[in-house]
């Protein structure tokens, strides 16, 4: 067992150590906090869960990794109302080949990203593929990202990874970034301590469970799981180029 220190001993601080690590990041602009405020609306009016969203220190955090990396490229797998898409677009803001590729299903939420996209006047920088993205994903041969964010359904995980890597989807610098792979914790502890086992179903971590095990045994990549936000799985293939 790997001890760690308890960082943050209760929600409460752990609330107050979040609020200010937003403030002291270089903050979102503003659209895109107005964005998230429209996207609590939409969802209240129409029966959708808001905190599908990515957080705003999360959209903080990859917008500078992405930056660091110099990503120009980037596929979405889950777009929802658009909030994490337009914290891609900032990221990539600086790159005049820059693009922005997202997957999502049909529906109320993907016509609000849609105008919200043209609303900020970013459309030229978005191209929406609308169906199950297990399949639209094929669609996608012969291009190339410098970032794959899976954020959709939890028990297609294991069939995104594996198109990514036999579709050859990854530039050489490509990674790939699972959300939610910890689940609220629950993929590593779904006993009764963990508040989280009596609100979720067990499906969904089962199924990231699988999915981490599955990149964990696959000798293509190598891979860290960070306890960061509600887990990041960032996966990159292996370089087999001889030094
Ligand atoms: C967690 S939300 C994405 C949140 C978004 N990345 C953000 O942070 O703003 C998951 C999204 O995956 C989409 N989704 C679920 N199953 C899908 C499938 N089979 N193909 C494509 N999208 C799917 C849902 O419609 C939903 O919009």
């Amino acid at each position: 067992m790997h001890a760690v220190t308890e960082l943050h001993p209760n929600t409460e601080v752990s609330n107050a150590v979040y609020e200010y690590s937003i403030n002291h990041s270089t903050p979102v602009p503003k659209h895109i906090d107005e964005h998230r405020q429209a996207s609590i609306e939409f969802c209240e009016k129409e029966n959708e869960e808001a905190n599908m969203m990515i957080n705003t220190l999360q959209a903080q955090f990859l917008i500078f990794w992405a930056r660091a990396q110099g990503v120009k490229r980037v596929l979405e797998i889950g777009m929802f109302t658009g909030y994490s898409a337009l914290a891609w677009v900032e990221a990539l803001r600086d790159q005049p080949e820059g693009g922005l590729v997202c997957l999502d299903l049909p529906g109320k939420t993907s016509a609000f990203a849609l105008q919200t996209f043209a609303k900020y006047g970013v459309s030229d920088k978005v191209q929406v593929i609308e169906g199950n993205g297990q399949t639209t994903i094929d669609s996608l041969a012969g291009q190339k990202f410098d970032l794959v964010f899976i954020d959709a359904d939890k028990s297609g995980y294991i069939t995104y990874f594996e198109k990514v890597l036999s579709l050859n989807l990854l530039s050489p610098s490509g990674v790939i970034i699972a959300d939610n792979a910890l689940r609220r914790g629950l993929v590593a502890d779904d006993s009764e301590r963990n508040p989280a086992s009596a609100r979720y179903s067990k499906e969904t971590h089962q199924a990231l469970d699988r999915f981490n095990k599955f990149v964990r045994d696959d000798p293509r990549v190598e891979h860290v799981l960070l306890p960061a936000f509600d887990g990041l799985n960032f996966i990159r293939v292996k370089n087999t180029t001889p030094n």
